[in-house]
């Protein structure tokens, strides 16, 4: 009977979807009986991790009702502070940032909401979360701690937040049944409680007290001491299991009585570039996830639908620094395109179990389609479309200047210096602070590759009045740990020559909206040549898309002839390709940047182009994904050595 009682109370709040509802709606937890209570019944969650952010907004509803007819009851969702305040004040809630949309999307489907705003997420997320302007002058900011000048950001962004979020609270008629304060705070060196209890203040200030909020920390008595507070619900979380009540004595330590929670249970795991895709055997979590129902714990699976870190939004590990891919599918239940896998059958499998199937069938994978192969042309290097292409032409400085504080946050910069004196002999170029990885030209020659905390320096020859460029790419600012504050991106210190720093600078900011002329003014200037490495360039192509009602269709990029680039069609961004480190050798193509007839494809290869290398300047559209590819683990260039000029490390 239970479980006709669960699928009734969500049709019914489904169906009764309001702002101002006359009988008491109630979310809580009854501590003598170790269980949450909705409207004042035993309720336990069966929940799935999915990001808005990552999913074309589209397809949401898509996603969703796909975790709907899995038997899920609630989705867990995190707020990136980033996407919702580009720049400090201005505040972007619409289309693929509308996240009032998207949760009651959830609403009207029958799921409930675990809300976790951050104002710090992780995720594997773009700087975890947060927007690169906190370290804007602040080189020295203190974050995830009371420093003032963090706490005034979060405490304006919080204001806004919040105040979108409180009429979706469950007490107000909306689907939020809890908000997550903070995130894994106790893997963090600050162990500030202060902080804590100004979050938790924050909260309840604009959201009122009918809310339980709580924390989520890895399963281990290290992680709970400085992750959580008092007032705030302490949750752990941890992977496949065989004996849950080890991971949950952990929780019950702070919470001796009151619901368990895996508030992350992982359904797969991150990739890497450079590294194997993750995979977690489909019976294996079916499994575990028996044993963790069987023993009446509330569950969150991470994730349930991964996605696409489209654009730059990917984020970073360190140390090492490992940047993750554009493809976030987890080796999830639903993959990065929303198909049903193994994963989601055994998973429905296991919750059918204990709770009648859902009244709805399964919603089928959407189609995808071959649109094969389409030639390449150069549209132009980088140094000659960023001397033509910068608005407002570049910036001066004595010395180089970091992307922040030239409000430039993501993707590109080209540093250009001209040579004041002859080099006649190679002599070494020093850059230190290259934040993350650099090309290195004289006159659009390519000298070499420089890396973070690896190579970072290049032997350059030229004389008097050569251009040394410098084009720096940000492959992503940290996302998790102790190294989280120091995310600035560009040079972040002086370039030297034989030891002495370099003055006198230009620098190019490479905007997202990659403006094309036509016709390309600029073909002459070919990328030059050296060795396996060619003049970072911009290539454009039409994919056509035939004007039948079937199309378009989902489709893959695949680029595995080029090496390492940037990817837009029809000026959306795709995201970052790195076919040459792998595991991803093709990027997903959802349906709704595409369009029947032409569509502008513009590839931004850093390395090594094959409309040089061999005259192989195509990419092609497939129906199958590839994340799963070859990986070179030294950071995947074309390995060989370069002219005269220079060499790959
Ligand atoms: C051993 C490092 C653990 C760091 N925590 C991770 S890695 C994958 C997931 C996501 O980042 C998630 O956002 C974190 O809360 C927990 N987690």
């Amino acid at each position: 009977m239970a479980g006709v009682t669960m699928w009734s109370a969500i049709l019914c709040s489904a169906l009764i979807f309001c702002f101002d509802c006359s009988e008491a709606r109630t979310f809580g937890i009854d501590y003598e009986n170790d269980t949450f209570v909705l409207d004042g019944k035993p309720f336990r969650y069966v929940s799935g991790s999915i990001h808005y952010s990552r999913v074309p907004y589209q397809y949401w509803m898509d996603r969703l009702t796909k975790m709907f007819a899995a038997g899920l009851n609630a989705i867990q969702v995190y707020i990136p502070w980033n996407i919702h305040e580009p720049f400090q004040g201005q505040y972007d809630f619409s289309g693929q940032q509308d996240v009032v949309t998207f949760l009651k999307l959830a609403h009207s489907i029958g799921l409930y909401v675990i809300l976790r705003p951050g104002p710090y997420i992780c995720a594997e997320w773009e700087f975890g979360g947060f927007p690169a302007w906190l370290l804007k002058g602040n080189s020295d900011i203190r974050l995830r701690s009371s420093d003032p000048r963090y706490i005034k950001a979060v405490d304006q962004w919080f204001d806004v937040l919040l105040s979108e979020i409180a009429p979706l609270l469950y007490v107000n008629g909306g689907p939020i049944i809890s908000v997550q304060v903070e995130n894994e705070y106790g893997s963090y060196f600050a162990c500030d409680y202060d902080y804590l209890r100004f979050l938790r203040q924050k909260m309840i200030d604009i959201l009122g007290n009918d809310v339980v909020l709580f924390t989520t920390d890895g399963d281990g008595i290290g992680y709970l001491r400085c992750g959580t507070l008092q007032g705030l619900y302490t949750t752990v979380d941890f992977g496949i299991t065989y004996n849950p009540a080890q991971n949950f004595n952990v929780q019950r330590v702070w919470e001796p009585k009151g619901p368990l929670v895996n508030s992350e249970f992982y359904t797969g795991w991150l990739d890497h570039w450079g590294e194997s895709h993750s995979h977690t055997d489909a019976a294996a979590f079916a499994k575990s996830l028996d044993l963790l129902l069987a023993y009446g714990a509330n569950v969150n699976m991470y994730m349930f639908e991964g996605g696409t870190n489209f654009g730059f939004w990917n984020g970073a590990e360190y140390p090492p620094f490992k940047a993750i891919p554009t493809s976030y599918d987890y080796d999830a239940p639903l993959s990065e395109a929303g198909d049903i896998t193994e994963k989601y059958v055994a998973i429905r499998q296991v919750i059918s179990k204990y709770y009648p199937p859902p009244p709805i069938p399964i919603p089928p994978s959407t189609p995808k389609f071959a649109y094969g192969k389409i030639t390449m042309n150069l549209v132009a290097t980088i140094p000659d479309y960023l001397e033509k292409y910068t608005p407002g032409g570049p910036i001066k400085s004595k010395y180089p200047i970091n992307m922040e504080e030239i409000d430039h946050y993501y993707g590109f910069v080209m540093y250009r210096h001209i040579l004041k004196d002859n080099v006649s002999w190679p002599t070494t170029l020093d850059i230190m602070g290259v934040r993350d990885r650099g090309y290195v030209m004289i006159n659009q020659i390519p000298f070499g590759i420089i890396e973070r905390d690896k190579n970072t320096s290049v032997n350059i020859t030229g004389v008097i009045g050569d251009y040394l460029d410098v084009l720096v790419e940000n492959q992503a600012r940290i996302n998790y740990g102790n190294n989280i504050n120091d995310n600035r991106k560009g040079l972040i210190t002086n370039v030297t020559h034989n030891g002495d720093p370099l003055t006198d600078w230009l620098i190019y900011p490479l905007l997202e909206n990659i403006t094309l002329v036509q016709p390309f003014s600029l073909k002459h200037s070919y990328p030059k040549q050296n060795g396996h490495l060619s003049t970072p360039a911009l290539y454009a192509g039409q994919l056509v898309v035939p004007m039948e009602a079937a199309h378009p269709m989902d489709t893959y990029f695949d680029m595995s002839l080029w090496t390492k680039g940037q990817i837009w069609m029809n000026n959306f961004n795709l995201g970052r390709y790195w076919p040459a480190a792998g595991p991803q050798i093709r990027l997903y193509v959802p349906k709704p940047v595409l369009k029947q007839g032409e569509n502008t494809v513009i590839m931004l290869e850093l390395e090594s182009s094959p409309c040089i290398q061999d005259g192989n300047c195509f990419v092609t559209f497939m129906d199958q994904p590839l994340i799963n590819g070859t990986v070179h683990p030294f950071l995947g260039h074309r390995h060989g050595k370069l002219g005269h000029h220079g060499y790959l490390p």
